[in-house]
């Protein structure tokens, strides 16, 4: 199996964590990863009941090959303790933070999860961790956020509760979110982790979603957060490589075998210099065309 870091993780789909319909099914979608919410979807009188719903979720039911994700509540709030403690003890594969804004907050975090970890038995360092970006004071922090931890899988821009942070709000265009993007992807790219979307909102607009979708792929983010299933798709269509990108990238990693058979690093193909980074992303295409089944266990192309 892949290292956790370098899994795939186009999808990543909230699900509130108080829905025992959504909870019980939410496995049946093939999101790279299910993110049970205990945090802002779920009410205040109704968190100790959802967190036992996932705790017993995560203990009973098979979610397939998704990664299990919850986002806990805040370490501003009387309930993430318990939250900790319970989704550890249920070996969940990530815990996200929400609103974190400095290193120290992730280092916390860290500490009551190897603790948690030690109490229940779990080898310790095996429960990753995520961070929820969602202030100035978060993205200004992003780069030591994103290294604050060995554990650490990923950083996520938040931006729901960042644009009420900047006061301002969401816009068609993405204009308003166009630092926070950029800075979240530079630190998850320079700490050598994933970098995730913000969730859209508007289910009527598919066009809207659409294009925001394209401009992230574009940036280079891994993937987005999203609320609802039918979001899965649309943004698996728009990872999936095309014919010519899986071709190119076969091409270049034959001929990087051809060039290391020669003792060489560098080979031209095509009259095209490829070398290092040609081939690592020639290895990113490879992986999103397995996840589309687009290529067979031979890694062949398979014509639709
Ligand atoms: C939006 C809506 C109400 C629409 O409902 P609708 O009923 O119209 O949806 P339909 O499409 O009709 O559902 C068809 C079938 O799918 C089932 N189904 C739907 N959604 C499902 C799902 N998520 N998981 C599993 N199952 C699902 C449904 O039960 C039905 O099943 P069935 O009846 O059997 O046919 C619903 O999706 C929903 O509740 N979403 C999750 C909302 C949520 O979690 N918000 C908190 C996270 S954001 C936040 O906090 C901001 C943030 O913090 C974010 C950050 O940090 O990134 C920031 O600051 O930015
Ligand atoms: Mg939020």
């Amino acid at each position: 199996m892949k290292d956790q870091k370098e899994r795939l993780r186009r999808t990543m789909m909230f699900v509130p964590g108080n829905n025992p319909a959504m909870v019980k099914d939410a496995g049946i979608f093939g999101a790279d990863s299910i993110m049970f919410d205990l945090e802002d979807a779920v009410s205040i009188t109704e968190k100790d009941a959802a967190r036992y719903l996932v705790y017993e979720a995560l203990r009973t039911i098979d979610y397939g090959d998704s990664e299990l994700v919850v986002r806990i509540n805040g370490l501003d709030t009387p309930y993430y303790k318990n939250d900790i403690k319970a989704m550890v003890k249920a070996g969940v594969d990530v815990i996200r933070l929400p609103k974190v804004e400095s290193a120290d907050m992730m280092k916390k975090l860290e500490k009551l999860v190897a603790e948690a970890e030690k109490e229940f038995g779990i080898e310790v360092g095996t429960t990753n961790l995520m961070a929820a970006i969602e202030s100035a004071k978060g993205v200004i922090n992003a780069y030591e956020i994103a290294t604050s931890s060995d554990r650490m899988i990923g950083i996520a821009l938040s931006a729901e509760d960042y644009t009420t942070d900047m006061k301002t709000h969401r816009y068609p265009d993405g204009q308003e979110l166009l630092y926070a993007r950029n800075v979240i992807l530079h630190a998850a790219r320079a700490a050598g982790i994933a970098a995730f979307d913000t969730v859209f909102t508007n289910m009527d607009d598919e066009e809207g979603f659409y294009r925001e979708t394209e401009l992230i792929h574009q940036l280079g983010f891994d993937g987005k957060s999203l609320v609802n299933p039918r979001q899965i798709e649309m943004v698996n269509k728009v990872y999936e490589p095309t014919k010519k990108e899986i071709l190119n990238a076969q091409g270049v990693i034959a001929a990087i075998a051809e060039a290391k058979r020669k003792g060489s690093g560098v080979i031209s193909m095509n009259g095209q210099m490829v070398d290092r980074p040609v081939l690592l992303r020639a290895e990113r295409v490879m992986s999103l065309a397995a996840a589309a089944n687009l290529v067979d266990e031979e890694e062949n192309y398979i014509e639709k």
